[in-house]
Order: C-alpha cells, then structure tokens, then sequence
C-alpha cells in the first residue's frame, strides 16, 4: 500500500513539474505576443507617417474628406497620386470622368480628343464652357482641369485614336478608359487594352440609359469575347441621332470615376463581369452577370490570331467619328441634292414631300410643305400613316395625272434612304403611281447650303 502512495506521490511532483514548465512557457509566449502586439501598434502607428512624406499638408487638407474613408486612407490616396489614367474622349462621359479623377487626385491624366468644342456639347460636356467653343476639346477640358486641381500632371492629345498611335499611347497608361463614340474606336481601344495587357473601364449613355462594365480585368472578357463581330452600321444609334439627356453620361462618367479610383487605390472593382445598365427613367440600376473570357476570341483568347491591331473602320464597316457616318443604300438615281430639290420647290412641280424624322424633331424644325411619317411608322406599317400617305398621293395624281415624285427627306439622308427602300416595295400603297427619291443629306445639307435661316441641331 505505501508502494502505491510512494508512487502516486512521484507521479503527482511529476505533473506539477510539467504543468510549471508549461505555466512558464505559456507566460512566455504571452511575453513573446504581448511584444509581437507592441511592435504591430508601433507599426501601424509609424506607417501613416511613413506614406505621409509624399502628401504635403496641402494635399491632407484638400484631401481631407476621402482621406478619412478606411477603403482609402493615406496609403489609397498616394496610390492615387502615382498612378496615370487615359480617357479616349472628352465628351460627355469624358468630362465628368476627368473632373472627378482630377479632384480626387489623381497623378496624371492624358486627355484625348480630335474633335472641336460646340454649343451643342454644353449640356453635357460640363468641362467645356461658351468660351471654349470652337477650341480643341482636349485643351478645352485641360484647362477646366488645371483650374480645378493644378497639382495634377494634365496632358491634352489634340488628335485621333488610330491604330497608328494607339500602342504607343496606351503604353504610357496602366489604365484605360473609352469615353468615345463609335464602334471602330471601341473595337480599337479594346484590342489595345488586350495587346498591353491594361484593364478598360468602358461605358456608354444614349437617350435615358447608360451601361458600365471592366474589361480585360482579373480574367474577366474583352469586348470581343461578347461582341466578337461588330453590329451593321445602320443598326448603330448615336447621341447626334437619338438624343441624350446630360445627367445621364453626366452619371455614368461620374461611376467610370468610381471605377477608376477603386481600382487605383487598390481596392479593385466588382465589375470584371458585370455589365451594370442604368435606367434614368425609371430610376432603376440593373446589374447582369456576362460571359465569361472566350477561350476562342481572337485577341483575348488561348491562341489569338489578332496580334497587331486591324483596320477598324474596315472590320466595322463605319467611321471612327460620328461626324461623317452617311449611309449609302441608294443609287445616284434613286437620290437628289438639295439644290435640285430647291429647283423643284421653285418650279411649283406638284410632288410630296415626306419627312420622316420622329415627331420631336419636326416639333423642333421642319419644311412647311412637308407631312410627316415616321420612319418607324413606315416600318410597323401603321394604318392611319399609310391611309394619309394613300390619300395625299391619290390627291396629287388628281393634279399630276401621271406617277406623283415623293422626295423623302430626315436630319441627315440616312433614313431617308431606308424610308425609299421600303416605300418602294410597300404593300398598301400603290407603288407604281409613284416615283421616290430622297434628299441627299438632309435637313442639315438644305440649313448649310439652301436656307441659312434654317436651325441646324
Ligand atoms: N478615335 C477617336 N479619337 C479621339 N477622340 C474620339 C475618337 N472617337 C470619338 N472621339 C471623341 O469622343 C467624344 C465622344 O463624346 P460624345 O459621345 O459626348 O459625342 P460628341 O461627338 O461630342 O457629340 P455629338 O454626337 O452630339 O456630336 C467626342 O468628343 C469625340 O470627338
Ligand atoms: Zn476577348
């Protein structure tokens, strides 16, 4: 029996031995973490200081505001301060973009653009002004920026993205943003984003609605992984055409900031996969999922056979501007100018003019002597629009006593052309009393060249 306690006793200063030699260990390692903790806070303490020495007070009282957000902070902000962004465009998207970025501090900014200020850019274009009208938009919008933040390295191209220069120009820029207009230019941006490897924060806004996604970015698609061909050019609707309201590319240029300043900060962007769509009328953000990278997509994909960028305008079909896109869908015959059109006003030769521009652009301008159709109505076949047109020719063919000449004009001489191919094959309406032309280059052609009176939009 005292064997047994002899050896339970032995046991027990045993345990208690190593439940002493573990106590110690464990106030060790507590030490050990209690130091580890120490030199962390005096760590995070020193390191605003550190970063500090690239922002003057100037640039802590400027940037106050955002320095305070923890998604930015000191070290987000000077990763602004070094990084460079190029916009491709200062227009509507263009400038809201660039304004932000410049104010929230970006380093340098490249601003590009071929085109010229207007007054019809003004209700949008918010970084251009009455007196920069007529003036190259990159300067225009250089200058709003440097009166905005002259800490930023601001550089104005006064010219056009071609596959000449983009290379070149989008080597300098680790981030890239399309502000443009035209599918050749976001083909070509794209490609060159592809090519050097440089995300491309891209949006687009027309009428009440505006689009937003990354490309090119953590293994997200490329333009061509969704749209591997481009759409045919007549399918292809601008601000020129359709109309926008300034808020709304003011908005989605304002979220391409956003986008930027995330990324450039180091926080990244959700959007790699996402196309967010806005709704202005509706008040509505939308945000859908895309495809993802294309295995097969010849610039992105496993074995690209784009290595060097194309002719855009070509593959496209269209012109990189918006400013030239004429349609050719007829022959000479089926077209007049409008100084023979003007010949034919002067002669009192009995004829119908068409116009078929959507009712707000009548509202906005028209020729006395014209009635107006909708192209769109023309196309769905409208009943009361084909009665009209029924009747008013039988009318004239009163007068004519032979085929009534119907000369169809719009803004531009584009879908004034679509209007006679239909026109010309269309059931309801008696093709064979009629002959049908159009007015080569529109209302605008007659307000530059006929009528100097007439307002030009
Ligand atoms: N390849 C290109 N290189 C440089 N700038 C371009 C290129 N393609 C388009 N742009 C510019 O992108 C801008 C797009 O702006 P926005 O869509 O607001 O249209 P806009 O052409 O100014 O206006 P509107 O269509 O009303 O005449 C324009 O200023 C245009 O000059
Ligand atoms: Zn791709």
């Amino acid at each position: 029996m005292d064997d047994t306690i002899l050896s339970l006793k032995t046991q027990l200063l045993e345990r208690e031995r190593e439940i002493a030699a573990l106590k110690k260990k464990l106030h060790q390692m507590e030490q050990g973490n209690s130091m580890l903790t120490e030199l962390q806070e005096k760590v995070t303490n020193l390191s605003p200081l550190i970063s500090n020495v690239t922002l003057s007070n100037e640039d802590i009282m400027r940037y106050s505001r955002q320095l305070l957000l923890p998604e930015l902070g000191v070290k987000g902000q000077v990763a602004l301060s070094n990084v460079s962004v190029l916009v491709v465009g200062c227009g509507g998207l263009g400038c809201p973009l660039a304004q932000y970025l410049a104010a929230a501090g970006i380093g340098r900014l490249g601003l590009l653009d071929y085109d010229v200020v207007e007054l019809s850019n003004l209700h949008r274009q918010v970084l251009h002004s009455e007196v920069t009208q007529g003036q190259p938009k990159a300067l225009s919008a250089a200058q709003a920026i440097r009166r905005l933040n002259s800490t930023v390295q601001c550089v104005p191209y006064h010219l056009q993205l071609s596959r000449d220069n983009a290379r070149q120009l989008i080597q300098q820029y680790p981030l890239m943003n399309y502000c443009s207009d035209n599918v050749p230019t976001r083909y070509l941006v794209n490609d060159a984003c592809v090519l050097a490897g440089k995300p491309l924060v891209s949006a687009s806004a027309l009428r009440m609605e505006g689009q937003l996604t990354v490309y090119n970015y953590r293994g997200g698609p490329c333009y061509r992984c969704l749209f591997p061909s481009p759409p045919p050019p007549e399918t292809v609707t601008n601000c020129s055409d359709g109309g926008v309201l300034g808020v709304v590319p003011g908005i989605m240029g304002c979220l391409q900031a956003l986008e930027v300043l995330k990324i450039a900060s180091g926080q990244g962007s959700s959007f790699e996969q996402q196309l967010l769509m806005f709704d202005g009328q509706e008040g509505r953000f939308r945000s859908i999922r895309l495809r993802s990278r294309q295995i097969e997509c010849v610039v992105c994909g496993e074995k690209p056979t784009l290595t060097e960028l194309q002719d855009y305008e070509q593959f496209c079909g269209s012109a990189a501007t918006d400013k030239c896109r004429r349609l050719t869908l007829l022959t000479k015959e089926q077209r007049v100018s409008v100084q023979e059109y003007r010949a034919i006003l002067d002669g009192s030769t009995p004829h119908l003019l068409l116009d078929v521009r959507p009712k707000v652009e009548v509202d906005i301008c028209h020729l006395s002597t014209s009635i107006n159709i909708p192209l769109a109505s023309l196309e769905d076949k409208k009943a009361e629009h084909i009665t009209l047109l029924k009747e008013t020719i039988s009318n004239l063919r009163q007068q004519t006593k032979s085929q009534v000449p119907v000369f169809v004009v719009c803004k531009l001489g584009n879908d004034s052309q679509k209007a006679v191919q239909l026109l010309e094959k269309m059931s309801g309406v008696e093709t064979e009393q009629i002959t049908v032309k159009d007015i080569s280059g529109g209302l605008m052609a007659w307000a530059k060249n006929i009528d100097h009176s007439f307002p030009q939009y």
